[in-house]
């Protein structure tokens, strides 16, 4: 990816279309943080993925597009924006799905322990599944706040995210992992918040497995495919529950039994969505264009856009994250009376953001096309409405 350290907030905005707002103009978009927003290139990929691959060369489309090939060469290019060097990440499925296959696929790593530790505060997902695959692989579910994870002698896997979906705390991957791999623990990070707002570092963190969603920072669109990687050092005795045909060392082979693919290939479930896979592809060169910036710069934008928004909040808002840069993440959340009341107003004042239970709002800065001025509107319009 090329480099160019401090990018002006909003500096590919021209890049994409951006939702409206009730009077017709763009709105001030700070929900990138939920759903990004569309990148020319995104819409560009997917309509020639439909009129020129699928109308035209139909069923040779997974030889002669590359389709086939398509979840570890977007593996590669989501692996470039988290420090994963070649061959270890795959695109496909949900976040979801691929959670699941790893909090398994990480306990059978650690047959003889007994304990899943995971964060107490983590997205919901993230909690239903751990209780699930506690229940099938035996293990004791514990949860508590990243930062006070005490994992011993008989914790299998450690369960955290990089940044707090609510508050938008950013945890310390590296003590999390330091600790965990003293215990003999194996750690499985999701990155939904952070891939793509800041640079993460997977392989020279020593992270063991990882899942993310490409919907958020990635602008991959609604549903777009999520990631899961998986370092090197596992990959021949990585055991996933999930054993599909595409993920066969030989899938058009049709034999009798289950063949792991060699490395993360084998973490391919069913035929991948490639209509979804293809404007992913597309949403990407919005980070390896020449002109992009490396992710520092990135993450250098999004924290001025954060610190714009901060500063220009009325004394007194109750600001729920950490205002330091280092334990921040992509999005700020302030505590409200009337978070989805607000929300709505905010919307109907041309400001789109979202509202999580009890009462917080979330802002979102993505930094490629949300400029000072909007992060500046909306502390403004907030104002106005408190
Ligand atoms: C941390 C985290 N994990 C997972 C998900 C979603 O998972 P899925 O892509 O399966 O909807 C989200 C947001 O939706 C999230 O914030
Ligand atoms: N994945 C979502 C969806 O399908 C609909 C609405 C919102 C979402 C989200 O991404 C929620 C988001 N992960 C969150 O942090 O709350």
């Amino acid at each position: 990816m090329p480099s160019n350290s401090s990018p002006e907030p909003g500096w590919a905005r021209a890049a994409f279309t951006l939702p409206r707002a009730p009077d017709g103009a763009d709105a001030v978009y700070l929900a990138g943080n939920s759903l990004g927003a569309q990148p020319h290139a995104a819409r560009a990929a997917l309509l020639s993925a439909v009129d020129e691959q699928w109308a035209r060369v139909g069923v040779a489309g997974w030889e002669d597009c590359g389709w086939w090939a398509t979840p570890q060469r977007l593996g590669d290019r989501v692996g470039a924006l988290v420090g994963a060097a070649p061959g270890q990440v795959v695109v496909g499925d949900s976040t979801s799905v691929q959670l699941f296959g790893l909090l398994i696929a990480a306990a059978r790593l650690r047959p003889d322990r007994r304990v899943l530790l995971s964060d107490a505060g983590h997205f919901p997902t993230d909690r239903y599944l751990a209780t699930s695959v506690a229940r099938l692989s035996g293990l004791t579910l514990r949860t508590t706040s990243p930062d006070a994870m005490a994992p011993d002698a008989d914790t299998a896997v450690v369960a955290v995210p990089a940044v707090d979906f609510r508050t938008g705390e950013r945890w310390d991957l590296a003590a999390i992992v330091e600790r965990a791999h003293a215990a003999g623990a194996v750690v499985v990070a999701d990155l939904s918040h952070a891939v793509g707002v800041m640079p993460v570092e997977l392989d020279a963190l020593g992270v063991d497995l990882a899942v993310g969603c490409t919907y958020k920072y990635l602008n991959g669109g609604p549903g777009a495919p999520a990631f899961a990687y998986v370092a090197t050092r596992h990959h021949e005795v990585l055991d996933p529950p999930l054993t599909g045909w595409t993920g066969h060392a030989d899938p058009f082979g049709m034999t009798e039994a289950w063949t792991p693919a060699p490395g993360v290939g084998r973490l391919r479930v069913g035929t991948p969505p490639m209509l979804s896979m293809l404007a992913l592809e597309g949403a990407l060169s919005v980070f390896d264009d020449v002109d992009s910036p490396d992710l520092a710069g990135v993450r250098a934008a999004s924290l001025a856009l954060g610190h714009a928004f901060l500063e220009a909040l009325p004394a007194g808002a109750d600001v729920v994250t950490p205002r330091e840069h280092e334990r921040r993440g992509g999005h700020v959340a302030v505590r409200v009376r009337d978070a989805d009341g607000m929300c709505a107003a905010l919307a109907r004042r041309g400001v789109v953001v979202d509202a999580r239970p009890p009462d917080l709002l979330r802002f979102g800065f993505a930094a490629p096309y949300v400029t000072l001025d909007d992060a500046r509107t909306a502390a403004r319009e907030l104002a106005a409405l408190r």
